[in-house]
This record gives structure tokens, sequence and C-alpha cells, in this order.
């Protein structure tokens, strides 16, 4: 298999894109955030950044769109970072075979989540990244985060999808509630929730998402800046995560079929890493029963395909 040098990454994306034009709109917008039910169902966008700094694109890969759950990427690498494996005793590693906003295994197992990327762990993280802080200034902690992973300040939130997430976000509130009477929230729950629906609603384009992915494909060091950003182990740790957990109960399919560590979110966006390789984002709003994008794993896995970078080898 050819290294990533030897690799014509634009020509692969180009071909992908030529591939899945016609099926471009399939699959199901998700429509409980009524902002992100009005996307074109048609928008489709895709960027490969590599660790030795060549860029790649296709589509609608410079246009913002709400990352949503792929934040909870990030969100997981500042709690590890504040609070190390001590995470750990609030949110399993386990995937969870369930729904992503589900709440009936929470019931099950006393209040403690699965894993920190179904809704359940993510807002256990955004109470333990609040620890000393007001939500005001996590969230902005967040906010300059990305933008100093994808070295761009221009990454923002979108203020409209953070107020209708959380004028409808009655699922994610019954969680935390939940959460709260098992005593398993430090936090109230209108600032942990504040904080969830606010880091949801960053919105950033492929470009800048596959930017600031790239410290998990470099060992936990940003070529942006040769900044280290975690451990070479926490790295590989977040990356075992994303490939165990981050598409909830499609995670094994996931695996199955692209054989990257990976997050999506609700918006159509994932995010994948190839490890010692690359960092990917792609977008496509059109979701799959579990809630990932449709067209988009579809083109990751003809990406993994081609360059060979599944983990489970070439
Ligand atoms: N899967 C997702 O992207 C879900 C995130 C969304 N903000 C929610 O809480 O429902």
């Amino acid at each position: 298999m050819p290294d990533s040098q030897a690799l014509d990454l634009q020509a692969i994306l180009d071909d992908i894109y030529t591939a899945l034009s016609p099926r471009r709109g399939e699959g199901k917008v998700a429509d409980y955030i009524p902002p992100l039910a009005r996307i074109d169902p048609k928008k489709f966008g895709m960027a490969v950044v590599t660790i030795d700094g060549q860029v790649a694109s296709v589509g609608d890969a410079a246009e913002p769109f709400s990352i949503q759950s792929i934040s909870k990427v990030f969100t997981l690498t500042l709690a590890m970072g504040k609070h190390g494996e001590n995470i750990w005793r609030r949110v399993g590693r386990e995937p969870s075979g369930s729904a992503f906003n589900s709440i009936v295994q929470l019931e099950q197992e006393g209040g403690k989540p699965r894993n920190p990327f179904i809704n359940a762990g993510a807002i256990t993280i955004s109470d333990l990244i609040l620890a000393g802080h007001t939500p005001r200034e996590v969230i902005g902690e967040i906010v300059r985060f990305m933008r100093y992973l994808a070295n761009d300040e221009d990454i923002a939130i979108d203020p409209a999808v953070a107020r209708s997430e959380a004028a409808t976000g009655f699922r994610n509130s019954a969680l935390a509630n939940f959460m709260r009477s098992f005593g398993r929230l430090d936090h109230p729950v209108e600032h942990v929730l504040g904080v969830y629906f606010h880091h949801c609603a960053i919105a950033m384009s492929c470009v800048q998402l596959a930017r600031a992915g790239l410290f998990l494909a470099n060992a936990g060091v940003t070529p942006l800046s040769g900044h280290t950003v975690v451990s070479r182990e926490r790295a590989k740790r977040i990356n075992a995560l994303m490939l165990t957990c981050g598409h909830y109960d499609g995670s094994g399919d996931f695996a199955y079929h692209v054989g990257l560590p990976g997050k999506s979110g609700v918006g159509g966006g994932i995010l994948v890493v190839a490890p010692g390789k690359a960092s990917i984002a792609v977008w496509s709003p059109g979701l799959n029963h579990n809630g990932n994008s449709l067209l988009g794993s579809l083109a990751l896995e003809m990406l993994a395909q081609r360059t060979g970078w599944s983990v489970f080898g070439a």
C-alpha cells in the first residue's frame, strides 16, 4: 500500500464526490433541533489533512456546519486534561449498544453513563469540566481550544442552534435530571446543560475539523504548531474510545466498514482519525437509522479502501 506521500488524495476525494453525487440527499436530516432541519440535505463536503501537511478537500468542505456530538471528543480531551484517569469514576468506557439519547441503561446502571460519547456521558463530562468555573468561562474555554487546535480564530458557536437545543432539549434535560437524582452531577442541571448545548452548537467546516483532529493522528502533537496537546498514550486512548463508542449503536458497523476511529454528530458530520497518517472530516446531513451520516459513512468506507488506512490492516 502506498504511503500518504504517494497517494493522490485530491483524486481520491474527487472520485468519491463523483460516485456519491447521485445519492446526495439520501438519509434523514435530524429534525428534533429545528435549525438543523432547515439545512440543505444535498450538502456534501469532505477534507483530508495529513500529518505532513497535505490538504485535500471537495464539495462544501469550507462551509461551517453544526458539529454536534463531534464536540464530545474535544470536551473529553479537556476533561482528561483536568481530571486525568479520575474521570472513569464518573463515566464508563464501554460501547452502549443503545441509542445516543437512551435513558433505559442509565437507570439500570445507577446513573453512570456507559461512555463519554453518548449524551448522558457527555453531559457528565460537561459537569466535570465545570469544576471551579462558571458555564460562561467553560464555554469560552472550549471554543478557544477548538480555535487553538484548528489554528483558526474564526470558529464560533452558532447561537441560534444553542438556543434551539436549550428550548427543545427535553430528552437531555431528562437525562441530566435523572443523573442528578442519583447524586451524579456536582453542578446545577441548568449550568451543566448550558455547557453541553453550547459545545454541541459549535459550527466548523470539514477543513477546520480535520485540522482540529490532527493531534489524535499524530501521537498527541498537533503538527500545525508543534505543540503537544496530549501524551501519546492519551491520544491512543481517545482513539480507542472513538473506535468503540464514537458511532453509538452503529460503532461496530462503522468499524466493520471503515476501520478507523471516528466520531459522528447529528448535524451530519463525522471526524475520523487515521493514526500516523491523517485526520479526515466529512459532512452530509442525511442520517442513517443510528443517527450517523449515511453518505458520510459511505464516503469514509471508500476513502479507507482507496488509502489502505484501516487500523485493521491495508
Ligand atoms: N448525536 C448527537 O450529535 C446529539 C447531540 C445533540 N446536541 C443532542 O444532544 O441530542
